[in-house]
């Protein structure tokens, strides 16, 4: 027979499965380290009871067979998926489904929209060019033809979008995303913005009457697809809890770090010291060939030690090659640096290592290599560098 599944501020559950179901709620660390297709979704969240949302309620079926799974999950097996992200959805306490939705379909807007509608979400996506919405609508998704549409029409908006001027524009331009809020609705930026532009566009959500929270990434093309990105989330704490379901479909870890424009600067930080990493490890790569060393050689020594990660794992070997395929556009990390050196200036804090990076991102941009991945900067420190 079916359980039903009610989350609630304790994360107990009222089912007579409730201990294997909080053992997998406890063991959300694991669970996080699962594909999407084998990654039991979250089933609890907490709900403060004066909080302005429609109310979560978690619900899922559950057979005896699925409380065997669950067992199994508790000693780290494998779990069956597809019995599972069919059966989860998020619903408010008048009984429809909480509606999401998507503005901004890029590199990484589009794998996240597209984990939500996977996990049963009722979606409805808006992009500037139409056409990468068609692949999402072929999945399910519905579509409006602006932000403002899309806001009106879902209780809660999430925005990806490229860089603080264009997040102002879709929320707060024409027909933007301010446009269709109201008091009961949510709008999260999921953008990587300084923290006085999402202040900005936190001021005019607010002034709707609605709620806002910005929730920066850190994870790439890859995570976002996996569902394994880790969100760095500021704002209305009412809504971090309201949206946390879905964070948990979309990431593997979510902070909550208080004030609006502490989720931007922690995000701008990460990525400044990532692309200070990058542009040493360019110098480290090149200085190895001059010297006749094989710089495939060096990945594997940097691998094994101290100062492995897997940004230099994974984008080494194609730097050797002179391959720079597109997870992080370039364009995007100069921006980061950008900004993450206006944030230093704004505290007066010295940052010679990652001024000196951005200078070698914004030598690559000048010789076309925006679009191309971030570990394309190696081609600014080559004497010939490619038009
Ligand atoms: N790629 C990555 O690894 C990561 C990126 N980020 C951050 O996430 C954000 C999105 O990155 P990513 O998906 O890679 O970027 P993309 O360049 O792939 O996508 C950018 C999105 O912004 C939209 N956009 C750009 N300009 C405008 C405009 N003037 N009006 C309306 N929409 C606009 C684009 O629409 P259109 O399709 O019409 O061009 C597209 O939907 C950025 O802030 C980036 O720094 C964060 C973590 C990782
Ligand atoms: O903003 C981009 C971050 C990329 C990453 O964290 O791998």
């Amino acid at each position: 027979m079916p359980l039903l599944l009610k989350a609630s501020n304790r994360h107990l559950l009222s089912s007579s499965s409730s201990s294997s179901i909080a053992s997998m709620a406890t063991c959300s660390s694991f669970c996080a380290q699962l594909p999407i297709p084998f990654r039991p979704v979250p089933i609890s969240s907490s709900f403060p009871t004066n909080q302005p949302f429609k109310p979560f309620s978690a619900q899922a079926s559950i057979s005896p067979a699925s409380d065997e799974l669950f067992f199994m999950y508790k000693k780290k097996c494998l779990l069956y998926s597809p019995y599972l992200t069919k059966t989860f959805s998020v619903f408010a306490d008048d009984g429809s489904p909480i509606t999401v939705g998507f503005l901004g379909l890029g590199i990484m807007g589009s794998p996240m929209a597209l984990n939500l509608i996977k996990s049963g979400c009722d979606v409805t996506v808006w992009n500037r060019t139409k056409s990468k919405c068609d692949p999402l609508i072929s999945m399910g998704a519905k579509y409006k033809s602006s932000p403002e549409e899309v806001t009106a029409a879902c209780d809660v908006t999430f925005a990806m979008l490229a860089d603080p001027e264009c997040a102002v524009e879709v929320a707060c331009g024409n027909h933007g995303a301010v446009s269709g809020m109201g008091p009961g609705k949510g709008y999260v930026d999921v953008s990587t913005v300084d923290g006085g532009t999402s202040k900005l566009i936190s001021g005019h959500i607010k002034a709707s009457g609605a709620s806002f929270l910005e929730a920066p990434v850190s994870g790439s093309k890859k995570p976002a697809e996996d569902g394994q990105l880790i969100f760095l989330t500021a704002g209305d704490k009412s809504l971090y809890e309201t949206v946390s379901p879905f964070l948990d479909i979309m990431g593997k870890s979510r902070f909550y770090l208080g004030e609006v424009g502490n989720g931007a600067a922690m995000k701008l930080i990460v990525n400044m010291i990532m692309g200070s990493m990058m542009a040493t490890f360019s110098e480290g790569l090149l200085l190895s060939e001059k010297v006749g060393l094989d710089p495939s050689v060096l990945v594997e020594v940097v691998s094994k030690g101290a100062i492995s990660a897997p940004m230099y794992a994974l984008k080494g070997p194609s730097m050797v090659k002179s391959l720079y395929p597109t997870a992080f556009p370039l364009k995007h990390q100069q921006k980061d640096m950008r900004l993450a050196l206006g944030l230093a200036e704004s505290v007066s804090q010295p940052t010679p290592i990652s001024a000196a990076a951005n200078e070698l991102y914004k030598v690559a941009k000048s010789h076309g290599l925006s679009d191309s991945d971030f570990s394309a900067v190696i081609e600014a420190l080559k004497g010939k560098v490619q038009s």
